[in-house]
Order: structure tokens, then sequence, then C-alpha cells
């Protein structure tokens, strides 16, 4: 079975500055991989350059069978869909536009879009909680609801693969779990590969087979949950105090507060009373 995502040596820059470099990375289809790391590690950059909307300075790349360098726009829509961390929408767009948008390379270059197409769209809008939303203008909503919308129009576009950038950051617990069980509903039944990435570890953990956790735009280690989440990794690379619990449904990372001490760095300056 030929990958879904391959690249290797991969580099890239933004702002004149190297920010991924050296990225090897297989990705099987219908496989969930996370993206985990600190702010600025580089996992947007790799999402973006997967996509094709970020140049690869050095290195090979292959998605879905495509190098996005020299794939057309229209091929490589049909092949990846990604769901932005920001979605920048135009004013006066409404969500219903913004999800059939999504449709656009499956809709033939000089036909209007079919009754399939629209009924596409209109599912995507029920499944993830925006019917009610429909006509209102994407730019007058709730942060959560745009992420929605954002996936919606994602998952229009029936990729074989989904990239996501921070899928869940502005959503409420339930809508999290909602959001998290309809992709991974579509990856069993449909063999959809994604690649997330994730801040909260807990439900990278959860979702996904394998972890791949970034730093300083490097590979620093890769694997399942229990290989890459221990609390020594994640001190070091976030800066972080957590506990990880090895809890039935998979494994928890929690925070753990530092005790205030005289030296802000959770050291108790005297013992408790
Ligand atoms: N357009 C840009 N111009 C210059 N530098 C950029 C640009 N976009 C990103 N960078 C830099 O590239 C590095 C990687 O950024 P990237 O957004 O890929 O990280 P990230 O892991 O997704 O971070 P976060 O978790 O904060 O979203 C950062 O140092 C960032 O400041």
């Amino acid at each position: 079975m030929s990958a879904a995502v391959e690249c290797a040596g991969l580099a890239a820059t933004r702002g004149g500055a190297t920010v991924l470099d050296g990225i090897d990375l297989l990705v099987r289809p219908g496989e969930w991989v996370a993206m985990v790391g600190p702010n600025g590690a580089g996992k947007t950059t790799l999402l973006h350059a997967l996509a094709g909307l970020v140049p690869v300075t050095a290195g090979t790349l292959a998605v879905g069978g495509l190098d996005p360098a020299h794939a057309s726009r229209r091929a490589m829509s049909r092949v990846v869909a990604l769901m932005p961390q920001r979605p920048v929408v135009p004013d006066g767009v409404t969500v219903t536009e913004l999800v059939r948008l999504g449709r656009t390379p499956h809709v033939s270059r000089f036909g209007t879009e079919s009754a399939h197409d629209r009924a596409v769209a209109d599912g995507l809008l029920e499944r993830l909680d925006l019917t009610r939303l429909a006509h209102r203008p994407v730019n007058a909503l709730s942060g959560g609801e745009l992420q929605r919308v954002g996936l919606a129009r994602a998952l229009a576009q029936e990729p074989q693969v989904l990239l996501l950038d921070e899928p869940t950051s502005a959503l409420d617990i339930g809508h999290q779990q909602q959001v998290l069980d309809l992709v991974e509903g579509m990856r069993v039944a449909d063999g959809l590969t994604v690649v997330a990435a994730m801040h909260d570890l807990t439900l990278a953990a959860q979702y996904a087979r394998r972890l791949v956790l970034l730093d300083g735009g490097r590979v620093v280690t890769e694997g399942t949950p229990r290989e890459v989440l221990r609390a020594e990794t994640i001190g070091r690379v976030y800066g972080a105090r957590v506990e990880v619990l090895d809890r039935p449904g998979g494994l928890a990372v929690l925070p753990v507060r530092g005790l205030p001490g005289a030296d802000g760095l959770g050291t108790p300056d005297r013992p408790e009373a």
C-alpha cells in the first residue's frame, strides 16, 4: 500500500528563516497522526507544506501521490483539505456559501454545483450542528462556531488526506468530542487519512495512533502515545510540569501546579502549615 503522506529531508522557510529542517514523515492511508509540540515548533508550517501552501526548500514530498510543487491547485484540492487554525473569510459570505465552496474541486470547470454537491454540504452542516447558523455571515460567528464551519468546508472537499490545525482549540468539551468523533467515524468508514496539529495531549492520545513531537522545526521523537507522552519528555520539550495518567480510555496528561516559592520555580520556600 502506498503512503498517504511521505516526506524525506523536508525543509521550509518562513520570513527568510528556516523553520522546518530534515523532516522525515510517513503516514499510511487511514492512519491518524497527531503533530504535537510547543508554540512555534513548526506544526502549522508543516501542515501548510503538506497542503502545498508553503514551498518546500529541500527534500521530497508526496501527498496522495502528488508533489504539491508540481500538481495543479485543483488536483491538490481533490486529494488534500486543510482546516486552518484561523480561517480568513471575506465579509458577507454565509455559512452555507463557505461550506459549498469546499465542493469547488469536484464541480466541473464550466458547471454549477449539483444536487449531490448541495446534499454533501447540507449533510455536513447538520452533522456539525450548524444548520441553525446556515444563513449567518461567517464573520458573525463565535470562535467555536467558526472552527466547526472550517471543518465542514474541509470535509466538503471529500479529501483523501485531511489536515487539521488545532481543530478543537476554540470548542467546548462537548463539541470537541463531537468533532473528533465525526472525523474518527470518517477515518474508519472511508479510510480518511488524518494529520492533526493538536495542543491537547490527552485528546491527541485518545484519537491518534501515532504522535510526532516537533520542536524547533525538527522531529524530536515519534511513536505511540505511550512512547511519546512521557512526563520527562514533556517537561524537557514544553518546559511543563505534568503527570501522565494511564487510564482505561488512554493516557491523560495533567498539568501539575508548582507550589509558590521564593525561586519562582515552584519550590516552596517554607513548608506548608
Ligand atoms: N509568515 C511568517 N513569517 C515569518 N515567520 C513565520 C511566519 N509564520 C510562522 N513563522 C515562524 O515559524 C515558526 C513556526 O511557526 P508555526 O506556526 O509553524 O508553529 P506552530 O508549531 O504551529 O506554533 P503554534 O503552536 O503556536 O501554533 C515560528 O517561529 C513562527 O514565528
